[in-house]
């Protein structure tokens, strides 16, 4: 029978028929490879269960995501280096310019201006507060070299000029190890101006604020002699400064060294850590996170800010202008700190509690400078307000927040 209508079917009929075989085929294995490995039945299944698969799929996801980025990263390194624009400087005008404490928060920026300006820069760090990440963008420039050395032993190179900045700056890390801050500022400094003195160069020594105490004049200018406990728990650092000082003054007069003296007071911006422990870092990581902004004491002490920038211009200034005594680099807008709390809480937004802790001891009471000096003799005054300065500051915090609790979770995980 079956013979017999195959015979009787046209050649067209039977190409038609086998397609109409091929697509039930087709679709019947469709339907049976999507019940046996795709689909489960996700109706009946618990809602937990349904969460666990998201989050597990999440996690997936997000490890194939790292592995590319790392690869990329990888890729990028293996390529040509981008480095920031540089000035095309002449052999006459170009500086082999030594920074020490360059991977620091200051000397980070400082390294920037000088690079972006057309000279020669080694770094000199031992990376104690300092960062690779703070430099790493001019790593591999010709015009770029750093050294991992400590400063407290000495260092033999050929420059022209010396930012001498390497010290921790932060109360709670330079008296983490006070011995060793008061040799970094004291054998350190000695080793810089040996330097200078070998090769000829002329030397900018990182002052403080701190090298006048608890002051009991203000504002405080250049001629105010100070108010230093020398035992206290800042003497490690207060100290140290005043003798690096001294130091850079007694070379000048007994070896001829050009020197240069920038007392700096408060100073913030990108690149602080957040975990540095200075005001401005504390209280806009606490606002950033809707932690508890902490007030040491009263909050009745003041302080006046400056942005990071207008600091530079300022060392710049110092370092190239005629003028040999010390000068005071800071921005003369005071605040109180339960002021500063409130400004900070409201600037970022934040639903953070003010709290009030246990006062520090020898915590200077009021700060602002008189910068009197600089404006009349570098022709220098700050130029960033605190709103440009925080927006700017906020915004990098806001990153650096971001990117270390996406580090954690990926730690956890
Ligand atoms: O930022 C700087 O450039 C200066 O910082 C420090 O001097 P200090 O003024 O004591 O710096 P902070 O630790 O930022 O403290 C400022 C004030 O805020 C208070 N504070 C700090 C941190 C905090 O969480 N809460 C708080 O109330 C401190 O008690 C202090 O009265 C350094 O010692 C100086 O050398 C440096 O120039």
């Amino acid at each position: 029978m079956v013979k017999r209508l195959y015979g009787w079917m046209s050649f067209r009929m039977r190409l038609k028929i086998c397609y109409v075989m091929l697509c039930v085929f087709s679709v019947t294995l469709i339907i049976t490879t999507y019940h046996l490995f795709g689909a489960e039945d996700t109706q009946n299944e618990p809602k937990s269960h349904i969460v666990k698969k998201n989050t597990e799929t999440q996690y997936i996801m997000d490890k194939k995501i790292q592995e590319l980025e790392n690869r990329i990263i990888q890729l990028e390194r293996n390529g040509p280096k981008k480095f920031p624009n540089v000035k095309n400087l002449n052999y006459k005008d170009k500086k082999r310019i030594l920074v020490s404490g360059g991977a620091g928060f200051v000397g980070s920026h400082l390294v920037d201006r000088l690079m972006s300006d057309g000279h020669s820069v080694t770094v000199v760090d031992n990376f104690f507060t300092g960062n690779k990440k703070n430099i790493e963008h001019w790593i591999g420039h010709n015009n770029f070299e750093v050294i991992n050395h400590d400063i407290v032993n000495p260092l033999f190179i050929e420059v022209d000029q010396i930012y001498h900045l390497a010290s921790p700056a932060s109360p709670p890390h330079y008296m983490l190890n006070p011995v060793k801050t008061i040799k970094t500022n004291t054998l350190g400094t000695i080793n810089m101006l040996g330097l200078a003195k070998r090769v000829g160069a002329r030397l900018l020594v990182a002052s403080t604020s701190e090298v006048y105490g608890d002051p009991e004049i203000h504002p405080q200018s250049e001629d105010y002699w100070g108010h230093v406990n020398p035992i206290g728990p800042r003497a490690c650092y207060d100290e140290g400064k005043r003798v690096a000082e001294a130091l850079c003054y007694a070379y000048a007069r007994k070896e001829n060294i050009e020197v240069r003296v920038a007392r700096i007071f408060n100073t913030y911006g990108p690149r602080m850590h957040i975990h540095d422990g200075r005001v401005v870092s504390n209280f806009i990581f606490q606002a950033l996170e809707n932690l508890p902004i902490t007030i040491y004491g009263t909050g009745k002490q003041t302080r006046a800010f400056q942005y990071i920038s207008d600091l530079v211009e300022g060392l710049l200034a110092l370092m190239n202008g005629n003028y040999s005594f010390p000068v005071n680099l800071g921005n003369p807008d005071e605040y109180s700190i339960e002021e500063f709390a409130y400004l900070i809480k409201n600037f970022v937004g934040s639903s953070s509690p003010i709290v009030f802790k246990e006062g520090l001891e020898d915590d200077p009471q009021k700060r602002k400078p008189d910068i009197t000096r600089a404006k009349t003799y570098l022709n220098w005054s700050p130029k960033i307000t605190l709103e440009e300065g925080l927006q700017k500051t906020v915004d990098y915090f806001r990153k650096e927040v971001e990117m270390s609790r996406k580090q954690e979770n990926t730690n956890m995980k």
